[in-house]
């Protein structure tokens, strides 16, 4: 899905990201995480193409990223912003209805309405196209725009790649569970996601590998037994934690303190 070798980034002469090789295959979901200005967001926007790296190749889907036409690169990737702007002056189910206009050119047909109704529901928003955008509370803006990036890669196109940074910010326990069921329906059609994360417990529970970032690098880049030790994540987030099996599946659960 992702081959990227030797990808770095630099702002003046300080280097936000450097040395990143990676492999992302189809049907994964990737949790990106590590402490506040490891890179996380910057290299997702990388992956994005919002902003200029070097790199000495990247493919997508065993193409140059760069050989892909911009009309053409929305129906295979999407991304969801950390910060989406307060004050947008349309309905909300237009917002969604945003996710569709790389597919028609002046007015939706049936089916992208279809598509919006749909995305509604399954974030739980459908009870919000009569409200003001401005007045909704964090959570529900949250899931309107992550209905947008569904709804932009509803199509029949295989192996997509949907790019979510911290998309669970501000749900409630419930609605962070049901988006990373949504996010996990995605991946188990043969598509990828990326998406980073801060809980440690959730990337454990639902990524099928983690990357670990620290100081502009990828620490690791493994399974998250493999990645979440006592050692390593003290280490990286500088502070203690114990490390313990969840009781159910196995996988790691990081207590920290
Ligand atoms: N355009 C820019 N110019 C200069 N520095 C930048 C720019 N964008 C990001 N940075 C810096 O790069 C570092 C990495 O930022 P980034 O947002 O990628 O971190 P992050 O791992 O996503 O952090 P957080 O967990 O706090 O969201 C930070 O120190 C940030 O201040």
């Amino acid at each position: 899905m992702i081959k990227i070798h030797d990808l770095s980034f630099q702002v003046k002469d300080r280097f936000l990201l450097k040395y990143i090789n990676l492999e992302i295959n189809k049907g994964e979901l990737i949790a990106i995480v590590g402490p506040n200005g490891a890179g996380k967001s910057t290299f997702l926007s990388c992956v994005a193409n919002e902003i200029q790296y070097k790199t000495k190749h990247f493919l997508f889907k065993d193409k140059d990223v760069k050989s892909y036409k911009r009309s053409e690169i929305p129906l295979h990737r999407a991304k969801f912003s950390q910060h989406q702007s307060n004050e947008i002056n349309l309905k909300n189910e237009e917002i969604v209805l945003m996710g569709r206009y790389p597919y028609f050119k002046t007015e939706a047909d049936l089916s992208d309405l279809e598509i919006v109704e749909k995305w509604m529901a399954k974030t739980e928003t459908s009870h919000l196209t009569d409200r003001e955008y401005e007045q909704l509370s964090g959570g529900e803006k949250q899931r309107l725009h992550l209905a947008r990036v569904f709804a932009q890669l509803e199509n029949n196109i295989e192996n997509k790649l949907l790019l979510l940074d911290e998309p669970l910010n501000n749900l409630d326990v419930a609605h962070q569970f049901k988006t990373l069921h949504l996010i996990k329906e995605f991946t188990n059609q043969n598509n990828s996601a990326l998406v980073v994360l801060h809980d440690l417990n959730i990337a454990s529970q639902f990524a099928d590998r983690l990357i670990l970032m620290n100081k502009s690098s990828i620490e690791m880049f493994d399974e998250p037994k493999k990645v979440l030790t006592q050692e390593r994540i003290s280490r990286v987030y500088q502070y203690p934690c114990i490390i313990t099996p969840h009781p159910e599946n196995q996988q790691p659960i990081i207590l920290f303190g």
